[in-house]
């Protein structure tokens, strides 16, 4: 089979793409790929490094308010349609899949003018801007919360999951925390803002760091890129405590997961699809910057089933967050219910289904 992905803009859309790749890749070697995303956004790094063959096309997002910017985008949008029907004219594929973010919008509204099939993969449990926009065209829409098809024609929605959650479970734990200068043993709460990193996040984790240091739990912290030298100025006065470890980002994400036992986090869909796939307990603070706060909606999902603890960014302090990390992990009973309650949503085999989606399709089916 012959695969067009596209995807970006953020890690939320781009590591579901590279994880169902994988798994192509590794239980249907004959299949072939190419990525179509943008040259500044993260994917051109991401999906390079991974040797996947990747075109890029210039195209930005729709503001809400109304702006002259729009009548760019629109432009921009129109250019790029041409631009991919150009690419999949020459690559032919069999399926053209879109895993979200707006790159994907000319992308898959391309091969659904050319009549060549294609799916939508929803991470959230309220859809994008791009997504409800392409969900007119495409042939099936895969999504990963029952809450999530409401949005959607029932006759083309199908529940699959997250591919992201079928990778996260393969990896291992073993040896993951030494290499961060913590133990392998002790209890490690990890604690990080989406893949960027989020200010509010940091704020309350550097605040609490001296009260941190005196708990017989460690913490690995993950700042995000962009954050890092201004947090790690300020420790230079505050000092940082042993059972600490700072760094800007992770890329080995499902070795450390699988090595934690607890998480604070925000509730982008991608970190939730990993925490219940594991069945990690954590703490949420949504983000409430996004769209129709959907990540208010994501926690939801497991903080309404008791999962994980909702922790409004509005309540957010360095207080707040070491009672909330005292209560969960000096309870030895309450982290286990977390535990189970985050396991049982888990979609583990979510690459499977996809793929299966992706084969009917191109099959006919
Ligand atoms: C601000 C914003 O618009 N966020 C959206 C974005 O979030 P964002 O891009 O933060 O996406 P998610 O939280 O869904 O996923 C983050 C991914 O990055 C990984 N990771 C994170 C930190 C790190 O150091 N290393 C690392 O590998 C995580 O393990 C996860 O795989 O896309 C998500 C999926 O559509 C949405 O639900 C979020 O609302």
């Amino acid at each position: 089979m012959k695969i067009v992905i596209s995807g970006g803009g953020t890690g939320g859309h781009i590591y579901p793409a590279l994880a169902l790749i994988r798994m192509i890749k590794l239980k249907h070697p004959e299949t072939s790929f190419l990525y179509i995303g943008t040259e500044k956004g993260l994917e051109s790094k991401l999906v390079t490094r991974e040797g996947i063959p990747f075109r890029s096309i210039d195209i930005t997002g729709f503001r809400r308010a109304v702006s002259f910017e729009n009548v760019k985008t629109i432009m921009r949008f129109l250019k790029g349609v041409n631009e991919c029907k150009k690419m999949l004219k020459e690559f032919k594929p069999d399926v053209v899949i879109g895993t979200g973010g707006y790159v994907c919008g000319p992308v898959v509204y391309a091969a659904t003018k050319m009549g060549i099939p294609s799916i939508i993969h929803e991470q959230n449990s309220v859809p994008g801007l791009t997504n409800k926009f392409l969900s007119k065209y495409v042939e099936k829409i895969a999504v990963c919360f029952e809450e999530a098809k409401e949005f959607f024609p029932a006759e083309k929605t199908i529940l699959t999951g997250n591919p992201r959650a079928s990778e996260v479970i393969e990896a291992s734990s073993a040896g993951v925390m030494e290499t961060f200068d913590l133990q392998g043993e002790q209890k490690t709460v990890l604690i990080f803002g989406g893949s960027r990193g989020a200010k509010p996040i940091n704020d309350a984790v550097t605040g609490a760091l001296m009260n941190l240091s005196s708990r017989d739990y460690q913490v690995l912290y993950v700042t995000g890129d962009v954050h890092y030298e201004k947090v790690l100025s300020m420790l230079e006065i505050a000092g940082k405590p042993a059972n600490v470890s700072i760094v800007p980002f992770i890329h080995n994400m499902p070795e450390v997961l699988a090595a934690s036992d607890l998480v604070v986090s925000r509730a982008g869909a991608t970190t939730l699809a990993e925490l219940t796939a594991l069945g990690i307990p954590s703490i949420l603070v949504p983000s409430p910057y996004v769209t129709n706060n959907h990540q208010e909606k994501n926690a939801r999902t497991l903080t309404d089933r008791g999962a994980a603890i909702l922790l409004l960014e509005k309540d957010l302090n360095a207080d707040t967050l070491v009672r909330e990390l005292d209560l969960i992990l000096m309870n030895e009973s309450s982290l286990i219910k977390m535990k189970n309650e985050a396991e049982r949503l888990g979609i583990r085999d979510a690459a499977d289904r996809l793929y299966n989606v992706m084969n009917d399709l191109a099959e006919g089916r």
